[in-house]
């Protein structure tokens, strides 16, 4: 089942006069991590609501799995396995952490043909298999984020979005968070947009730079760094403890 999943070509979304995407060409294989970084207002968070169908594009095209989906609705995109998880915390507080995670996967589990995922493995790899019967409202924040990544788990994502998925961590969660991102991969894409530049650094992964709605700089992320005119105008203050 490799090969191409995504593919955007030329996507384009502006907000009165504000290009907010602006041409920007995308392709997304079914194994790749990608990080997308740039300063506030740059586009990012538009760039994850046009592949996730959640803004439509003013133009371009979208093509999910081979199938045009340029202007189809978000529930569409969620059908084909994108799947997208929000800055902050959205789980069933006054549920248990296992239903939270039960709940998620019936929710796709009428479209799809493979088998709901075992909550309870799924469970363990977000490591959270000690507080299965906890209410949610009871977890601390670090450990929300564990269960809304779980909860994207048991919807079987081709693709999953992540908004910031480091913020609020601890430095130590961060790097849990790394490694099972990483792990992640195993299943799905992976595209994050992050500003904790420490956080993209250990990821280590394929790094994109928007600046105006442009993708300005692709490479990995050492290649990022070391670009001088790119830490000084995008990455700014911090960048050089980031990068060395
Ligand atoms: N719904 C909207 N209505 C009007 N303008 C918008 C809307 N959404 C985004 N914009 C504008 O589009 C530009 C890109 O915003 P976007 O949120 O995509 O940037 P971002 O890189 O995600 O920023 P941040 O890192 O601060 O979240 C900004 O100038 C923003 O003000």
């Amino acid at each position: 089942m490799d090969g191409q999943f995504l593919q955007g070509t030329n996507l384009s979304r502006a907000f009165g006069g504000i290009n907010a995407v602006a041409g920007v060409d995308i392709t997304i294989a079914r194994r790749d991590l990608l990080c997308v970084i740039g300063p506030n207002g740059a586009g990012k968070s538009t760039l994850v609501g046009l592949l996730s169908g959640a803004i439509a594009p003013g133009s371009g095209e979208l093509i999910l799995d081979g199938e045009r989906m340029t202007g189809r609705p978000m529930h569409a995109f969620c059908r084909r396995g994108v799947v997208r998880k929000f800055q902050g915390t959205n789980t069933f507080l006054t549920m248990t952490v296992r239903d939270n995670l039960v709940v998620a996967g019936l929710g796709v589990a009428a479209y799809r043909t493979t088998p709901m995922p075992d909550p309870d493995a799924v469970l363990e790899e977000v490591g959270l298999a000690g507080q299965a019967s906890e209410l949610a409202s009871h977890l601390p924040h670090g450990e929300r984020q564990w269960l809304e990544i779980g909860m994207a788990v048991m919807c079987q994502p081709a693709l999953l979005l992540l908004d910031e998925p480091a913020a609020g961590l601890s430095a130590k969660d961060a790097q849990r968070l790394v490694r099972l991102i990483h792990r992640l991969r195993e299943q799905c894409a992976v595209l994050a947009i992050e500003h904790d530049l420490g956080f993209v650094q250990s990821l280590a992964c394929e790094t994109w730079v928007m600046h105006r709605g442009e993708v300005v700089r692709r490479g990995s992320y050492a290649e990022i760094a070391d670009d001088e005119e790119i830490r000084r105008v995008y990455l700014g203050r911090g960048a050089t403890h980031a990068a060395h």
